[in-house]
């Protein structure tokens, strides 16, 4: 896939060790031409079903905020939005500056899968496969992006919406929120990626009873499960959004370059063998070893008491 290739050659260029993480990994991508996957061919048949978009807003502070935007179809994917997502995903890979990421929809209600407009008018095996293969490779890329990802979920996580949930390293839940795999009431089974995700987030046996028995999940089950880290409580102590960004700040306090090296050793340690990950360590640590930060702390002296 020509445009996977570029991202690679650029990677190779700037950032050795995290280069050869992805190149480890498929350049970042699951599916290429290799596996009959052409992505500008799908680009196109996606962009015929617009509406909505995929609002990202960085800020100074290397926190960013991806909105997933279309209140009328509560926050469904359209074809459109998943080009766009796919763009804005492009855009915070080459971040320097990116140490954490909220992912939200908007209006109180975080997505309800995908615009079924679409899905009818996509139907067909072949390109149902297409549409598949283009989502699991931009949620791979969403989840192996070199900063802390959280998911904010407000309202609705429905179907697609709950796989989206998946790609991000944490889930935050507001009060009344639910988080629900559907797709077994719509004759279908996951399909961006979610199950595989799922089944390393709260284990096998209770993946098989979210998917099998489409459990709402509220935020206590997803808590007692390990789905959801917490529970957004308090009114009065600012928006969701507020309350998710000072829930992340804890992790993303620091340089940049150290930021992400924390997060590219956990992500080698989640995906690769034990023995490339401590490789993938190995590299990833020899970019911060004797680095601004750590001559820094050198020179201070300082204690962790
Ligand atoms: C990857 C596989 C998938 O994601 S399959 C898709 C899975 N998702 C679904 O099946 C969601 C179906 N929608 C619903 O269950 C309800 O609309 C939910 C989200 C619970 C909201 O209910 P409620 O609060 O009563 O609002 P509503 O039904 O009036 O919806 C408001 C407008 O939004 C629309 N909407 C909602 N979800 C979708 C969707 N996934 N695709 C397209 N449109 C959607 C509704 O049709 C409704 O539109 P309208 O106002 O009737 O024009």
């Amino acid at each position: 896939m020509v445009l996977c290739a570029v991202r690679q050659h650029l990677l190779r260029g700037s950032r050795g060790a995290w280069a050869r993480f992805l190149q480890r990994q498929s350049r970042g991508c699951v599916y290429s031409s290799v596996h009959g996957f052409q992505q500008e061919e799908i680009r196109e048949k996606l962009q015929a079903f617009p509406g909505g978009s995929i609002e990202l807003l960085t800020q100074e502070s290397g926190l960013a905020v991806l909105t997933i935007n279309y209140p009328s179809r509560m926050n469904a994917f359209s074809g459109s939005m998943m080009v766009d997502l796919e763009e804005r995903v492009s855009q915070l890979e080459g971040w320097a500056d990116g140490k954490g990421l909220i992912v939200q929809g908007a209006s109180g209600t975080f997505c309800s899968g995908s615009d079924l407009n679409a899905v009818r008018a996509l139907s067909n095996s072949q390109d149902g496969m297409k549409m598949c293969m283009f989502m699991q490779n931009t949620l791979t890329r969403l989840l192996r992006l070199p900063m802390i990802s959280v998911a904010l979920v407000e309202g609705r996580a429905l179907g697609g919406g709950a796989e989206l949930t998946t790609a991000c390293d944490f889930r935050l839940m507001a009060p009344g929120s639910v988080i629900q795999f559907v797709h077994k009431h719509m004759g279908l089974v996951t399909g961006w990626g979610g199950a595989a995700r799922l089944v390393r987030i709260v284990g096998s046996q209770n993946a098989l009873k979210l998917l099998g028995g489409a459990v709402k999940v509220d935020p206590d089950l997803a808590l007692q499960i390990g789905l959801a880290e917490e529970v957004l409580q308090g009114e009065g102590t600012g928006t969701p959004l507020q309350r998710a960004e000072n829930w992340l700040s804890v992790y993303t306090k620091g340089p940049a370059p150290v930021i992400q090296a924390v997060k590219k050793v956990v992500l080698s340690g989640r995906e690769l063998p034990l023995s490339e990950a401590l490789r993938t360590e190995k590299d990833v640590f020899g970019t911060v070893w004797g680095g601004p930060a750590n001559m820094q702390a050198l020179a201070s002296k300082s204690k962790h008491r």
